[in-house]
């Protein structure tokens, strides 16, 4: 299942709010529809959005009418920042839009055209970088999973949350190509049950065992030790090794702790921020009350009530058995550890 197709000079968007009862893209010929789609996780997870966000930049970009360089960067520019506004949390949004304004900033092409082929092909190197990213990444994840391994996942962090394969459903179908029996439980993950209506859905997909329990259940789950270890994504990552990830992953490593369950994060470089040296520095999205007092238009609460809902949290590093990257399994001291196989974002 392909969340982002580039087809016919425009980009194709899985509306992933409708599944898993409706595969329905939406055509995107305008930046500002991408932008929309990101803002209300009809294309959601970290390097998914990064990628969107590429192609979106491409569709502002033709969408900028002069042949005049330096007026185009200046009108490219603020399409960046309306796409890089749209959600705070995961860096590869950033880091794509940066990446592709560095493109053409550094290109001596003065022809606006040829400018905009330029970035077309940047907006792909994203996309086909990440699929490989996320193979590299099962490879060496995989080896972490003895045959007939039992992971909880919280979230979605599968194909339809990167270009493709996914990060840490990424590492479960590596285990499964090598012919291990392995089998997932999956966290609903409340409000969006990104888990219930995504990770069952592919895992289904794929004829790999998925079990759907409420986030509730998982400290149970592990203390009938039927939890082999915890495999969840990531959002972005600090220097130091702290994860921000979708809102109840810190209660999932808590438990993990508890029963010494080893709690791995995949995430591939483009998602680790080396100019924040901790969690405490990451903007952490707030989303609309609503997402938790409704579901499918249904009040489940009171008018009046108060809400707060984050749409992450911050797991310590402390708490993070290793990472798994396109560059291989990173353990503890992680400063020192991700600096050798990071360059500095900015
Ligand atoms: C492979 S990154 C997936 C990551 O993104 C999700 O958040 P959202 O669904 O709000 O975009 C979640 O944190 C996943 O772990």
């Amino acid at each position: 299942m392909d969340a982002i197709i580039w087809e016919n000079d425009h980009l194709r968007l899985l509306d992933q709010t409708k599944l898993p009862g409706t595969m329905e893209y939406i055509e995107c010929y305008d930046y500002r529809k991408v932008a929309e789609s990101i803002k209300r996780l009809a294309v959601r997870g970290a390097p998914a959005i990064g990628a969107a966000a590429a192609y979106g930049l491409v569709l502002g970009a033709k969408q900028i009418n002069t042949t005049d360089r330096k007026e185009f960067l200046e009108k490219l520019e603020a399409i960046a920042g309306e796409l890089r506004a749209t959600r705070p949390t995961a860096v590869n949004l950033a880091w794509a839009l940066d990446r592709m304004l560095m493109r053409v900033n550094t290109s001596s092409e003065q022809d606006v055209e040829k400018i905009r082929r330029v970035m077309l092909e940047e907006a792909h190197a994203i996309y086909q970088e990440d699929v490989q990213s996320n193979r590299k990444m099962g490879e060496f994840g995989q080896e972490l999973l003895p045959n007939g391994a039992r992971v909880l996942t919280h979230c979605n962090a599968g194909a339809l949350a990167t270009a493709g394969y996914g990060t840490a459903l990424g590492v479960i179908r590596a285990a499964k190509e090598k012919g291990k029996e392995v089998s997932v439980f999956a966290d609903e993950t409340r409000p969006l049950l990104q888990g219930a209506r995504l990770t069952a859905w592919e895992m289904v997909q794929e004829g790999i065992p998925v079990t759907l329990i409420t986030d509730g259940m998982a400290g149970y789950l592990m203390a009938k030790k039927k939890v082999d270890c915890v495999i969840v994504g990531a959002d972005r990552i600090t220097a130091n090794g702290d994860v921000a990830n979708k809102i109840g992953t810190y209660g999932v490593a808590v438990l993990a702790n508890y029963h010494k369950i080893p709690f791995y994060v995949a995430a591939p470089l483009s998602t680790i921020d080396m100019t924040l040296s901790s969690g405490e520095e990451i903007p952490i999205e707030e989303r609309d009350p609503k997402e938790v007092t409704h579901h499918a238009g249904q009040a489940m609460a009171p008018d009046g009530v108060q809400v707060w809902n984050p749409a992450f949290d911050v797991t310590p590093n402390s708490l993070v058995t290793a990472i798994i990257t396109e560059m291989g399994i990173i353990y503890p001291p992680y400063t020192e550890n991700l600096a050798k196989i990071c360059k500095p974002n900015k």
